[in-house]
């Protein structure tokens, strides 16, 4: 449950409690550490603290849930198993349970067809005492005849030539700037003429976290890793080598390693808390200290321009404070008590004041980080997120419902490109949540007012643009009836397999089809169309599971 509706739950056991007056007394106080003092003795005062759970490896979990693994791999459910396998191998204390966990899983990723990783399991298994080792020799000696290079799941990271680089924005090519007025704030303008599918920026995350479930990523580099391994100590954090495990527990993971099974109970836990924290373990003492005045560059590696990003604590009303102040107070007193955070240089009250401030930034600012993904075992794929991460440069593009600027990432790195022509002087725009080719406008109006303070005034939301949906547009092509049947033949290849040489080959025809038809808006149908395909190749070039 919320930490604040605990509280006010008990609070509510007082027969003359009321809530107006106590979010007023709440408002009155003259600053938001007060705030969060505030909220913290209350919790102390009626134990609604959140609970601490400790994690740990526990072999009878990880015996468990291997035998869930292997009735699903009886059942031919491969990467289901796969899934309960590295559960398992979170989950072992002794080498020989892991060793069990790990013999399993490389023999569901043999089934998988993933021969390199299977390989790499089976090394593992017997380093860690495997019994059986006739059998996993056998298993050795059957991927060694299939083993094959590793197609990487995406596309290269495109490049900005350095020739073509901004002098100023670290992460952008040199055909935009950052301009500011009073109706959009900080915003990103084309300073010339931009061509559909031209990259825009490429640009690092400042701090990114990956999703807790997330199996089949690396949680310190995230790359794509079939055969991951596990922190030494929590149950949660895996890892594509020992190189990434032991940076990320050196960096920030020594911190959030105990706190982590307790705090994924606590509800959105996910982005609105552990990607502030690690944030915040990761920059450590930088963290608390002033910065020295930029010197004109806008760089995506520095904590500068993340603490000046926009939040909207001015606009935020007494329920929502309350709730963030709740929520620091429960986070700050599990820090304080369960983890060596605090035993350094770091003050408490510092630790609650950045807190809230990274927490509102990243409501506001943090980006989905995404991968293509096949859907409930089809080979229909979706875009799913696996994470969240902050790019300082990213974050000062504006949204539109009939976005001109489409992200996509490739690892961790975001890269923009243009997916309309835009104009010497018109204005960027990336999509927060959902375009007008999906979701109808009520729905992406609402979650706009809601989540970012702004009512959106694009053209679509301005002319009620129909929705086109993915159903529609598969209707299309079953009827043979649109004109550009054999364009969208590419599409059907990118829904039944995501076959990023076929994209690459296409790419080319499908720009220049959207060229045409921009030229007639308001949309068509095959506007629509065409933009909703080339949307998709984009997601077919950038992070997708292999299996
Ligand atoms: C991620 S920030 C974008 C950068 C921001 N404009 C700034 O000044 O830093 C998101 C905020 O920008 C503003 N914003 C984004 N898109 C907008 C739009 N289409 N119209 C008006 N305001 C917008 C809203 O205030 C929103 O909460």
């Amino acid at each position: 449950m919320d930490i604040h509706v605990e509280l006010w739950k008990k609070l509510a056991e007082h027969p003359d409690f009321e809530l107006s007056t106590y979010l007023n007394k709440f408002m009155s106080l003259s600053s938001n550490l007060d705030q969060i003092n505030f909220v913290y003795d209350e919790l102390e005062k009626h134990s609604a603290f959140p609970q601490f759970h400790k994690d740990g490896k526990n072999d009878i979990t990880s015996i468990a849930v291997r035998h869930e693994g292997n009735k699903l791999y009886k059942k031919n459910l491969f990467s289901n198993a796969f899934n309960c396998y590295t559960v398992s191998i979170l989950a072992a204390k002794t080498k020989e349970v892991l060793a069990l966990a790990y013999a399993n899983r490389s023999a569901a990723l043999l089934k998988m067809g993933l021969y390199k990783e299977s390989l790499t399991d089976i090394g593992r298994a017997l380093v860690n005492g495997y019994p059986n080792k006739a059998k996993l020799t056998a298993r050795q000696d059957y991927c060694n005849m299939f083993k094959k290079p590793i197609l990487p799941a995406y596309e290269k990271v495109p490049k900005i030539r350095n020739v073509e680089r901004h002098p100023f924005i670290q992460s952008a090519k040199n055909c935009v700037e950052i301009r500011r007025n009073e109706r959009f704030g900080r915003h990103v303008v084309a300073t010339r003429d931009i061509k559909i599918g031209e990259v825009v920026v490429i640009e690092q995350p400042f701090a990114f976290k990956l999703l807790d479930q997330e199996l089949v990523y690396c949680h310190e580099c995230l790359e794509l890793c079939y055969c991951n391994i596990p922190c030494d100590h929590c149950t949660r954090s895996l890892y594509c080598s020992t190189t990434c495990k032991d940076k990320a527990f050196s960096d920030y993971h020594k911190y959030e390693c105990p706190l982590l099974h307790s705090i994924k109970g606590i509800p959105g836990s996910n982005e609105s808390v552990l990607l502030p924290l690690k944030l915040i373990f990761q920059n450590g003492q930088k963290f608390f200290t002033e910065v020295p005045p930029s010197p004109g560059v806008y760089r995506s590696d520095r904590l500068r321009e993340i603490r000046d990003l926009q939040t909207h604590l001015d606009t935020t009303d007494p329920f929502t404070v309350f709730e963030k102040c709740a929520l620091v107070a429960g986070i700050v007193h599990l820090v304080k008590n369960h983890s060596s955070f605090l035993e350094s240089a770091f003050s408490e009250e510092h630790l609650k004041e950045n807190l809230f401030k990274v927490m509102l930034i990243c409501e506001l600012n943090s980006v989905e980080i995404t991968e293509f993904t096949p859907k409930d075992n089809t080979d229909i794929f979706e875009k799913q997120q696996i994470g969240a991460g902050l790019y300082s440069f990213c974050s000062l593009f504006n949204h539109s419902c009939c976005n001109n600027v489409a992200k996509n990432f490739h690892g961790n790195t975001i890269v923009l490109r243009a997916v309309n022509s835009i104009k010497k002087g018109e204005q960027c725009f990336v999509n927060y949540s959902s375009n007008y080719l999906v979701d109808l406008k009520p729905f992406r109006q609402g979650y706009l007012t809601q989540h970012k303070f702004f009512t959106c005034t694009c053209r679509a939301c301005e002319e009620d643009w129909p929705i086109f949906t993915p159903i529609d547009f598969q209707a299309n092509i079953a009827l043979h009836s649109c004109d550009c049947f054999n364009l969208l033949l590419p599409v059907v290849v990118i829904t039944g397999g995501a076959n990023v040489a076929y994209v690459k080959e296409k790419l080319k025809l499908f720009i220049s089809e959207m060229q045409k038809k921009e030229k007639k808006l308001p949309p068509s149908r095959n506007y629509s169309l065409t933009k909703y395909a080339l949307l998709q190749c984009y997601n077919v070039l950038g992070n997708k599971r292999r299996v």
